[in-house]
């Protein structure tokens, strides 16, 4: 009788063992929160960034409030003690914190444990042998030609067969009186730079932005992966989800799930490729990694950091791009001529239409991109003023000290502000605020590049973004493409957009755009 009655005891005693511990841990946790946050002082910082009385205060973003912060303090550098975050807009500062000091300022087990579970051991969330590994090996493939003619091939691809069209029939799309087709122009570019980055990884097309298709299931888990991870960094403590994570509740059930689906597909292709199921082209970055480790689980880390690191970063450099070209009709122009000037051609008026409505003349070569030094610039300052990747942080493995003289404790997490040093009187004079790309040349009308440590828009030192020249040319490519045929109005009430939280900037509710055909005899489909 005992042996029957016993087991349901042990299980509700176990239970109850369990909830009693997770309830301790809770309480526990929740102190050790209130206890972070009343310890430090009641400074103005702090207490304005605790109340969020800066929104009260009239700043759009919480990085136009820091980068205000930034701008009166004298060091260009401020505590955020809440947060045990140190933050600078000072060049001097970068340099050491990015090159002179770079062993010191490593990513961190805070950082690696909020990407770790999407990333695994891949170049963003590692330090050490495994990231120099990865980041020759990366630099060594995205630097050879054979990878940037098969990357442009890519992306031509995509503009003429996807993007091109789908914005035609945006634009020929019959309109109200007094009403026009509105898209969501970050979307469009989120969609094309996920195909495009997952056609240069893995050759998987994953068809994100062609007309009427569904996002396939690996874009959608994709997807929900990399917010929900990123959502972990807004935890008042990082105790908090991991103990969801314990429990497997909430958001961390769904991210658990989304990382669950991107391993077993991304696993498929993997395989496939091994058992001799070769890549159409045999030249995307996949193909060329799998010789190097026959790890099948380093092999997919690889290569969805790739995924990560090359998708929502174009799309926001692209969209704040189109923004702000909608209010600066000026730059346009100039766009237009040095497009123009680069290709050497004649007016639109000479062009044929082809498939898809789309005019086959006005795509340009690589060459003829390289010599449109306008646009270059032009996407240069746009990023400037709005950079993908709004700050970045590192953390403190010793004490030590900043070359203003601050002190930094062992663990404190230092952060440059790439979007408040583009507002920075000293580094890009009075006229900081306005989008103007003619900054970027030297009297002679030659493009002058910036040290990275104060445009630190693609980091800099020797973890500088890999995928740099890859991401100006699908840039270019874009705006080279687009511009010509057609004429975009963003729909944005206000100066500045209003940015959601996350590791790359985004649009809260993306940007509605109308686009119109620049020509009456501009394509039409069918
Ligand atoms: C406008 C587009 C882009 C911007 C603004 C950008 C910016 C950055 C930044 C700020 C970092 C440093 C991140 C960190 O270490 O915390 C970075 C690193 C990196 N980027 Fe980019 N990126 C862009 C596009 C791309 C593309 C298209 C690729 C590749 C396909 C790429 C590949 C990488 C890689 C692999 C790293 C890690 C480098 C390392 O840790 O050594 N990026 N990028």
């Amino acid at each position: 009788m005992e042996s029957l009655t016993q087991p349901p005891k042990l299980q509700s005693s176990i239970s109850l063992a369990f909830f009693s511990f997770a309830a301790v841990f809770l309480v526990f946790s929740l102190l050790l929160v209130v206890l972070r946050w009343r310890r430090w002082c009641t400074c103005d910082i702090c207490c304005a960034y605790m109340s969020s009385s800066w929104a009260d205060e009239g700043f759009e973003n919480l990085v136009d409030w820091h980068a205000h912060l930034l701008r009166q303090s004298p060091t260009r550098t401020i505590h955020i003690h809440v947060l045990g975050n140190t933050i600078t807009a000072e060049p001097a500062t970068v340099e050491h914190m990015l090159k002179t000091r770079f062993d010191n300022y490593p990513k961190g087990k805070t950082f690696s444990s909020i990407l770790g579970d999407l990333l695994g051991r891949g170049i963003f969330a590692v330090d050490g042998d495994s990231w120099l590994f990865q980041r020759k090996m990366a630099s060594l493939e995205l630097g050879s030609v054979s990878v940037r003619s098969y990357a442009f091939q890519i992306i031509s691809g995509e503009l003429r067969h996807r993007l091109l069209p789908l914005l035609s029939s945006v634009a020929n799309s019959p309109h109200q009186a007094g009403s026009c087709s509105v898209i969501d122009l970050q979307d469009v570019f989120r969609r094309f730079s996920f195909d495009t980055i997952c056609k240069i990884s893995f050759d998987v097309d994953h068809r994100c932005l062609e007309l009427g298709q569904p996002l396939s299931e690996f874009a959608v888990a994709f997807d929900k992966a990399s917010r929900l991870s990123a959502s972990r960094a807004l935890s008042p403590s990082p105790l908090v989800w991991k103990l969801k994570r314990l429990l497997n509740l909430g958001l961390e059930k769904e991210l658990r799930r989304a990382i669950r689906l991107v391993d077993v597909l991304a696993r498929e292709v993997i395989r496939q490729r091994r058992n001799g199921g070769a890549s159409a082209s045999g030249r995307d970055l996949l193909s060329r990694f799998l010789g190097s480790t026959d790890d099948e689980q380093y092999l997919r880390d690889i290569v969805i950091s790739f995924l990560l690191a090359g998708r929502d970063t174009v799309a926001s450099g692209l969209t704040a791009f189109f923004f702000l070209l909608s209010k600066h009709p000026h730059v346009e122009a100039k766009i237009l001529e040095d497009i123009s000037r680069a290709t050497a051609r004649g007016g639109i008026e000479d062009e044929t239409c082809e498939e898809g409505g789309v005019s086959k003349e006005r795509e340009p070569t690589f060459e003829q991109l390289g010599r449109m030094e306008y646009l270059h610039a032009a996407l240069y300052e746009s990023m400037r003023v709005y950079p993908p990747v709004q700050f970045d942080s590192r953390f403190a493995v010793e004490d030590d000290i900043l070359p203003d003289g601050t002190f930094v404790r062992k663990g404190t997490r230092l952060t440059y502000h790439a979007y408040a040093m583009g507002r920075m009187e000293e580094i890009w004079g009075e006229d900081c605020l306005e989008f103007r790309p003619e900054r970027w040349f030297d009297k002679d009308g030659v493009f002058m590049p910036q040290s990275p440590f104060r445009y630190s828009v693609f980091h800099a030192g020797s973890r500088i973004c890999v995928g740099k020249e890859l991401a100006v040319t699908e840039m270019k490519s874009v705006v080279a493409a687009v511009v010509p045929r057609f004429r975009v109005e963003a729909l944005v009430d206000g100066p500045t957009p209003k940015f959601a939280s996350g590791l790359t900037a985004s649009i809260v509710g993306g940007l509605p755009v109308v686009v119109r055909a620049r020509h009456p005899t501009e394509c039409r489909s069918g």
